[in-house]
């Protein structure tokens, strides 16, 4: 017989000023903790025409000097419908002295990658130090997303993408809205 385990007694939080406190470290990215939502335009110049999409995002954390990152995306049409599930990720970001950060992002399209970079007044900047891939995936060289809150509720994001052959360039840009905590 196994004994039956509680619920978890650490949950993740949402925001700056709830239970657990940010760890010290967490500093510079505490205004992305929460839930976020918008839309995107994307394009790459393998495909016939550009996207449109639109994302959930949410930034947690359990008191660790590092975020629990969350994306789910889905494309719209015309009339701003959703489509079909596009894109979803999920990921650490290890806050280091200084603002670095260490990022370990997974995607289901058989995609790891390990960013580096800067948080720093308002804004977070990573780019792919090293990118593997499964047997089967994509082949995608490098990335690099740019993360800037341009209030505390407004979140723009840029990702550049090297792939298939291509070098590092426009893949996506989005307006992401405060939907929750914080
Ligand atoms: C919000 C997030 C994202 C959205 C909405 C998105 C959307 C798309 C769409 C619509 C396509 C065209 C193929 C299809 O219809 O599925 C595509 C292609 C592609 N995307 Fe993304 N993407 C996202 C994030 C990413 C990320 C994070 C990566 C890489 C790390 C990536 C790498 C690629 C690659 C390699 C292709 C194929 C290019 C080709 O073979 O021509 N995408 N993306």
């Amino acid at each position: 017989m196994v004994d039956p385990v509680q619920k978890h007694p650490f949950p993740d939080a949402l925001g700056a000023d709830r239970s657990p406190a940010p760890h010290p470290l967490l500093a510079p990215v505490l205004g992305l903790l929460g839930t976020w939502a918008g839309r995107g335009r994307g394009g790459y110049p393998t495909l016939d025409a550009e996207f449109t999409y639109a994302q959930e995002v949410t930034f947690s954390h359990d008191g660790r000097p590092f975020l629990h990152y969350e994306a789910r995306a889905w494309l719209l049409d015309a009339q701003d419908a959703p489509l079909r599930p596009s894109a979803r990720e999920s990921g650490w970001w290890r806050l280091q002295p200084e603002g670095h950060v260490e990022a370990l992002i997974t995607q289901p399209t058989g995609i790891a990658e390990i960013l580096t970079g800067r948080a720093e007044g308002g804004s977070v900047d990573l780019a792919t130090a090293q990118v593997a891939r499964t047997p089967t995936a994509k082949e995608v060289s490098a990335t690099r997303r740019r993360y800037t809150l341009t209030d505390g509720d407004t979140l723009d994001f840029v990702h550049d993408l090297a792939a298939v052959d291509r070098p590092l360039q426009h893949h996506l840009a989005a307006r992401l809205l405060r939907t929750g905590a914080n």
